[in-house]
Order: C-alpha cells, then sequence, then structure tokens
C-alpha cells in the first residue's frame, strides 16, 4: 500500500482515486472548491461529473492542499490543463525534492508553448515530472471497463511505480520513456476530436470520420516528431489509441463541443453547454503557434482554428480540406 494524494476532484481525478482505492492503496483527493468538497463529503459521488461511481469511506476528500499533498509516495496532477501552472504553484510549499508528481491532464499552455511536465517542472524545481495517459474515459474506467493507459516518466523505475501503482485486471498499464510524444498526442488529439465532432453535427458519415482520424494523427506525427517526441508514440495508445476513443465517443468533451459547432452553435455556446473543460480550444490555439514555430504544415488544425476563432462557417471549412492542392498520401514514399 501507498500514500497518494490525488490533486482535483473532477470526473478524472475521482475515477482514478476510485481505481487506486480498489488497488489497495491510501488515497486522499483535493478540490480547490470547497464547496464541491462538502458536496462530495456527504454524497459520496459526484452526481453531474461521474455518476453512479461511489467514493468509498475511507477516501479523504479535502480543500487542505498541505493535507492531499505532504508526505506522499505519489501526487497525481488531475486539474484541467489551463489550471497545471497556479495548482503546481500552490503545491510547491507542500513537496519534497524528488516527489514523483503524475500528470494526468491533457494541454499545451498556448502562452509558453510548455507542456504540462514542463510546466510542473519549472513551478516545482527539483520533482520528479511523469505523465499517465491513454484512451480513458473517466465515465468507463469508473465502472470498471477494459481500459488500457501508458506510464511515461524519465527514470524506468519511476515508470514502472506508476504502472504497478496503477494496473489492475480492468486497467492495464505500459511503460514508455516518451513523455514529450505521449504529452503531445494526448493535447493535439482534442484538436481533431473538435474537427470530427463538427462534421458529425454537420451530418456527415463514417467516411469523413476516418478521414478526420487518419490525417488527423498524420498532423499530430508530423509536428510531434519536429518537436522530439517518438514516432511510435503516436501510432500507440497515447496517440492514434487516444484519438480514436476521443472522435468516437459520445464521453468525449471536445466531440460533444465540435457536434454542437456543426449544428451552428458559437464556440462559447458549445462550451457552455458541455459544461466541463474543452481542452482543445486552447490546444488549437497552441498547435497553430507550434506550426508556426516548426514550420509544419496543419491543415485540419488550421481549419478547427478558423471555424472556432475567426466566425468560419465549419461547412466551408471541411470543403477547404477537400478541394486542397493534390497531395500524394505519403511524402517519403517514392514510385520506383
Ligand atoms: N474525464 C476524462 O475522461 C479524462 C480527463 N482527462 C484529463 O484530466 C483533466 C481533468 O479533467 P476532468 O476531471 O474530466 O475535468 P472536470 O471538468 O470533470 O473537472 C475539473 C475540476 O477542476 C476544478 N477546477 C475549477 N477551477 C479550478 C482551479 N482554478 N484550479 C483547480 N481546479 C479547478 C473543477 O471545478 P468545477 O466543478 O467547479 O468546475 C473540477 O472539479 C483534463 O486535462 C482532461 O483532459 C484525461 C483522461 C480522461
Ligand atoms: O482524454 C480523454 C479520454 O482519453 C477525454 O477526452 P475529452 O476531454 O474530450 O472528454
Amino acid at each position: 500500500m501507498i500514500q497518494v494524494g490525488i490533486i482535483g476532484a473532477g470526473s478524472w481525478g475521482i475515477a482514478l482515486a476510485v481505481l487506486l482505492h480498489n488497488n489497495g492503496h491510501k488515497v486522499t483527493i483535493w478540490s480547490i472548491i470547497e464547496d464541491e468538497v462538502n458536496m462530495l463529503k456527504v454524497q459520496r459521488e459526484h452526481k453531474d461529473k461521474l455518476p453512479g461511481v461511489k467514493i468509498a469511506e475511507d477516501i479523504l476528500i479535502t480543500n487542505d492542499l498541505k493535507e492531499a499533498a505532504s508526505n506522499k509516495d505519489m501526487l497525481v496532477l488531475a486539474v484541467p490543463s489551463p489550471y497545471t501552472r497556479s495548482t503546481s504553484r500552490m503545491l510547491r510549499e507542500y513537496v519534497s525534492e524528488n516527489q514523483l508528481i503524475v500528470n494526468v491532464a491533457k494541454g499545451i499552455e498556448e502562452s509558453t508553448l510548455y507542456t504540462l511536465t514542463d510546466i510542473i517542472e519549472e513551478e516545482i524545481p527539483g520533482v520528479n515530472a511523469a505523465v499517465l495517459s491513454g484512451p480513458s474515459h473517466a465515465e468507463e474506467v469508473g465502472r470498471e471497463i477494459p481500459t488500457t493507459c501508458v506510464a511515461g516518466a524519465k527514470a524506468k523505475e519511476n515508470a514502472e511505480f506508476i504502472q504497478n501503482t496503477f494496473m489492475n485486471e480492468v486497467f492495464r498499464v505500459y511503460t514508455s520513456p516518451d513523455i514529450l510524444g505521449i504529452e503531445l498526442g494526448g493535447a493535439l488529439k482534442n484538436v481533431i476530436a473538435l474537427a470530427a465532432g463538427i462534421a458529425d453535427g454537420l451530418g456527415y458519415g463514417d467516411n469523413t470520420k476516418a478521414a478526420l482520424i487518419t490525417r488527423g494523427i498524420a498532423e499530430i506525427s508530423r509536428l510531434g516528431t519536429i518537436m522530439g517526441g517518438k514516432k511510435e508514440t503516436f501510432s500507440g495508445l497515447t496517440g492514434i489509441g487516444d484519438l480514436i476513443v476521443t472522435c468516437a465517443s459520445m464521453h468525449s468533451r471536445n466531440r460533444r463541443a465540435g457536434i454542437l459547432i456543426g449544428k451552428g452553435y458559437t464556440m462559447d455556446e458549445a462550451m457552455k453547454e458541455v459544461k466541463m473543460v474543452v481542452e482543445g480550444v486552447y490546444s488549437a490555439k497552441a498547435a497553430i503557434k507550434l506550426a508556426e514555430k516548426y514550420q509544419v504544415s496543419l491543415p485540419i488544425i488550421e481549419q478547427v482554428n478558423e471555424v472556432l476563432f475567426f466566425e468560419k462557417p465549419a461547412a466551408e471549412a471541411v470543403k477547404e480540406l477537400m478541394i486542397r492542392d493534390k497531395k500524394i498520401e505519403h511524402s517519403d514514399l517514392p514510385w520506383e
């Protein structure tokens, strides 16, 4: 048994708290919102965010960050990516040198273009920042539906420690040294999931969805490898795997927001309607900046930005993708 502090009591934080408790660990879960903590302490369930998933009485729920973060073998950072920096800053005074912090959020900071482990390491010098990512909707993990993820860490021992802590017969965890590739895949797939949702909202079909997923992973991989991620990672669970689940599932907030936009909602209206965090909206802007910085072409992601931020009608964006210059599918595949 180890002591784990889960920082963030949204749907993913709660699903992982329940999983780790089922694995026999001592779990404390923290939320910044006092009302949420009081509600969770009484109801032992988040009826809005993760209905039907009971939080056992011996999972400690707290609004006190010191109580949640001090003297823990592992911290799991499960706040939405726009809060990774502010939360890391608050955590700094409670964690010791070499503290293992497992980031489970998915995003890229628009102002700095940092990944989330970059932010954690900048705000809390001396920690071991790692990731856990993959195709894993909280709603299904909470119902113990078989799921696979990847634990990424600089040191093999840390990746294996995370693997051993999380893994059970319904949650299989692989290890990887490619933290950057894992984080880029997780953040950028949300932008393509918005596109897939938009296509659904426009009434397009499975052919369109397959095209967006396949050409979407090509964009993610093109940018991700130039930035230093490994190409194998983009064809693995945290790349194509997470992209498939997010583009296909009604659990995805990004896809659901996209569907509404495809039906004519504005970005703000769609985000309000979905209620929970729609991180693809932030990652879309960051991706465009990265494309400029690294001189990479990202046609789908560019069109998503046009629709989200420049009021381009969604159908027009799809048409522009279809009538782009003619291309060879794989530019590095020569004819004999
Ligand atoms: N849900 C999922 O299936 C999965 C999610 N993830 C990732 O996990 C991360 C968290 O997502 P998820 O749990 O679903 O999000 P939710 O929207 O369910 O919950 C987010 C939580 O953060 C709280 N919050 C609000 N403001 C702040 C703040 N200033 N500082 C810290 N926390 C704040 C929210 O409070 P309030 O309720 O008041 O808004 C809420 O409790 C995201 O990056 C997501 O991509 C990864 C894999 C699966
Ligand atoms: O990352 C996820 C599943 O792996 C969740 O995606 P959404 O944020 O779109 O709900």
